[in-house]
């Protein structure tokens, strides 16, 4: 780990750039220790490796009746039209549909990062659509991992110290950090190009050890936007096999949005959106 991400005062707007939701971040100058200490969550030693106790039969996340619009040039754009989905543990869900059809916008708010104007979200027993952001806030960065198409990683800092950073972020105690970081790079198949920075490794390869931070505080839910669309189809269906055995091994629930239909042949359920619904529930 390089000197200057220990270093109080010295780091600026890294949790901006690694995690969507820091908006109060982006134009402020702020150390990783003072981040901690707003965002603190209990990352109690054993609780990344311990199996998770529940019930398969109830959904991690339900959405109800979920509608969202924008105002665009002093008009009403309707993007969410009534969307109802539940996300149950340890399936590979995939929303499928045309560019504009509404896909981000709903995975930003089943991850909290939006708000519906009208309908309901819970997420873990969290009702997302009545939170304020700090509450939110907390419950995605202890039980929500992203992964974006453009992998996301900070191009300066090795495969491990790109995972080692997310733990760091995360506020998971420092003796926790070398077992955990061995253990994500593993699981993506990893471990040989730990030392790598990303410009070394295959897009595929980054996108893997984006799968390994976005995993490493042990989320419940894992959310993706289209992240095979900038790998070849080799790449893409190692991707894939990644996302089935981390579902398996971290008993983690994946929520991810695809163009590819070769893709799709792997999800446990697709949801198909056409302007903003659900054609195929
Ligand atoms: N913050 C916003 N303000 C105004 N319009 C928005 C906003 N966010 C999304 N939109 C509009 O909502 C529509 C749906 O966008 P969204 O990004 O959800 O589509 P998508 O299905 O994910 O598309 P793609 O496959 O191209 O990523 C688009 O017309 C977009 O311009």
């Amino acid at each position: 780990m390089m000197g200057w991400l220990r270093s109080k005062g010295k780091t600026s707007n890294i949790a901006a750039k690694q995690d969507p939701d820091s908006k109060a971040q982006d134009s402020t100058e702020v150390s990783i220790e003072e981040i901690s200490e707003v965002e603190a969550f209990s990352s109690s030693a054993g609780s990344l490796f311990a199996p998770r106790l529940f019930d398969e039969t109830k959904p991690l996340l339900t959405v109800s009746g979920v509608e969202r619009s924008f105002s665009v040039g002093g008009r009403q754009l309707d993007v969410l039209k009534g969307i109802d989905m539940a996300l149950f543990p340890m399936q590979l869900i995939m929303l499928k549909g045309r560019s504009g059809s509404g896909k981000t916008t709903l995975l930003n708010m089943i991850g909290g990062l939006d708000q519906p104007n009208k309908g309901e979200i819970v997420f873990m027993g969290h009702p997302f659509h009545q939170s304020g952001d700090d509450q939110r806030t907390l419950v995605r960065r202890k039980e929500i991992g992203f992964i974006f198409q453009s992998f996301a990683l900070m191009p300066l800092l090795s495969a491990w110290e790109n995972v080692e950073l997310a733990l760091r972020m995360a506020n998971v105690p420092r003796s926790e950090w070398k077992k955990r970081t061995a253990h994500c790079l593993d699981l993506v198949g990893l471990s040989k190009r730990m030392h790598h920075r990303p410009f070394e490794l295959s897009g595929g390869e980054q996108q893997r050890v984006a799968i390994a931070k976005a995993i490493a505080h042990r989320p419940s839910l894992l959310l993706a936007d289209e992240p095979t669309a900038e790998l070849d189809s080799q790449m893409g269906a190692q991707v894939m096999a990644v996302f089935r055995d981390i579902i398996q091994a971290e008993q983690v629930t994946i929520c991810m949005t695809t163009h590819d239909p070769t893709i799709m042949e792997v999800a446990d359920h697709v949801f198909e959106m056409v302007d903003g619904k659900f054609i195929n529930t």
